[in-house]
């Protein structure tokens, strides 16, 4: 017999200055593929649907289906708006139980102030979506939750319809043979703004020297076009199997799916702690163990990266100072080693004052110097001045709370957009006074890898 629980809460959705019924149900299934769930969406909830896994792999979770969307262009005010729609819509759900809550997944773009025309033309500043069919896994077990927000005080009618095209989706998941994707066929790969990206590095250098900056992440863009449509489990089932020590996430938005592999948490909150992670300072992976050994110790020896590192621990440890007791932060990075480059990394944790909440923290803390800069908002104007693209959801806060507080974002970095037959991917690193162009051109191409192997590409060393 399947466990199985049922609620229906009242809220009123001030936006729409509407009361409106919520109703859900959960139910324990056995362990599905999240993958295969996520693929018998295709039809019927393609561009509303999502995917995510922490790097340690204890929560997996899928949407599918938009029960209700919180998204806004409120500029600074974004992160506020979301958390108090989110609170207000789920004020009502009983607390307590992990395996029940409701789940808001989504992002806040790099930077509302960017209007650059492109792939991300009509993506709202801050995107979220209540699923109506909601996968978690968690510790090995699954629960799969409908959600319903509706005017109607009678939707049993309507409900029931859920229950039966959920049944329908678990089915989907749990008996069709596990499908094995073929990797897209590139026809064309092209840089778009690699010359402008090399004389930005100069044009930036001089900015620091001449003490107008001390830091600034600058970016770029790959754009690859495939011979024919690409579908989103098929990119999302590469990163699958090729990235399995990074978080994973995959988001979709009518036509577009942003999508990556990305090693860096922005913040995570259990149960009142708050955890977060500076990584910032690269070197590549070695070809042999001795060879890796030896760039890792190089990299932890290295005064330029130790740079780049240490405003990202100083920012943050100043951010988890104003907002938790019993913080902690070694006194000096280790290494985190993924499948294609090894970085400099320090955890951050601590205890969160009461009145602390994950988007409170994800706000304080968007940009950090390993993506923006120092200052903030020195750095965020050479980014606009000396990146002629936008960045959209790339180098962005991107993960999901729970009714309770809890929660994880993960910085939406080694990711890339699919549109169909086109893809761009994005890599940018830190840019300080003796950073040189070409070695931070060629530290680009090692981070766009991941996106560019699951997308069916390779680099020419
Ligand atoms: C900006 C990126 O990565 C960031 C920059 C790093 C660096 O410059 O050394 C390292 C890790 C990330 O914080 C990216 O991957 O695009
Ligand atoms: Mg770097």
């Amino acid at each position: 017999m399947q466990q199985k629980w049922y609620q229906a809460t009242e809220v009123e959705v001030d936006s729409l200055g509407q009361s409106l019924h919520f109703y859900m149900e959960t139910i324990e299934v056995s362990r599905l593929s999240a993958l295969a769930f996520y693929a018998a969406g295709e039809e019927c909830y393609k561009g509303e649907r999502f995917y995510w896994q922490n790097r340690e792999k204890t929560m997996t979770l899928v949407g599918l289906g938009h029960a209700h969307t919180i998204q806004n262009n409120a500029k600074e005010n974004r992160f506020d708006a979301v958390e108090a729609e989110w609170k207000n819509i789920t004020k009502n759900c009983p607390k307590g139980q992990q395996a029940l809550q409701p789940i808001l997944f989504g992002g806040f773009t790099f930077d509302p102030q960017n209007n650059v025309d492109g792939e991300w033309t009509d993506f709202p500043e801050a995107y979220f979506a209540l699923a109506t069919f909601q996968l978690v896994i968690r510790d090995d077990k699954a629960y799969v939750s409908i959600h319903l927000l509706t005017q109607d005080q009678q939707a049993e009618d309507q409900f029931e319809a859920l229950r039966k095209e959920r049944d329908h989706l678990i089915h989907a998941a749990q008996v069709k043979e596990v499908k094995t994707y073929t990797k897209p066929e590139i026809i064309s790969y092209f840089e778009p703004y690699k010359e402008p990206y090399l004389v930005s590095i100069d044009q930036v250098t001089a900015l620091i020297k001449q003490k107008k900056a001390d830091k600034v992440v600058i970016a770029r863009s790959l754009a690859l076009q495939f011979k024919e449509y690409v579908s989103a489990p098929q990119v999302l089932s590469q990163i699958i199997h090729e990235q399995p020590e990074s978080y994973l996430f995959g988001l979709e938005h009518r036509n577009l799916l942003f999508f990556g592999a990305s090693p860096e948490r922005l913040v995570k909150v259990e149960d009142g702690r708050a955890f977060s992670s500076c990584v910032a300072g690269s070197i590549k992976r070695g070809k042999t163990a001795e060879e890796d050994e030896a760039f890792g110790q190089s990299l932890l020896n290295d005064p330029k990266n130790g740079g780049e590192h240490q405003y990202v621990v100083d920012m943050i440890a100043e951010t988890f100072r104003k907002n938790c007791v019993d913080m902690t932060v070694p006194d000096r990075p280790r290494l985190l080693k993924i499948r294609d480059i090894q970085h400099l990394y320090t955890p951050v944790e601590g205890q969160l004052n009461q009145d602390a909440t994950i988007l409170q923290l994800t706000k304080s803390l968007h940009p950090t110097p390993a993506l923006g800069g120092v200052p903030r908002k020195e750095a965020l104007a050479a980014i606009r001045k000396y990146e002629p693209m936008n960045r959209g959801l790339y180098a962005a806060p991107i993960g999901w709370l729970d009714a309770e507080g809890n929660g994880e974002f993960a910085v939406a970095i080694r990711s890339a957009a699919l549109l169909n037959d086109k893809a761009y991917l994005y890599a940018g690193g830190g840019i300080v006074a003796d950073s040189e162009p070409q070695s931070e051109y060629e530290e680009t191409l090692v981070k766009f890898r991941p996106m560019l192997r699951a997308l069916g590409g390779q680099l020419h060393e």
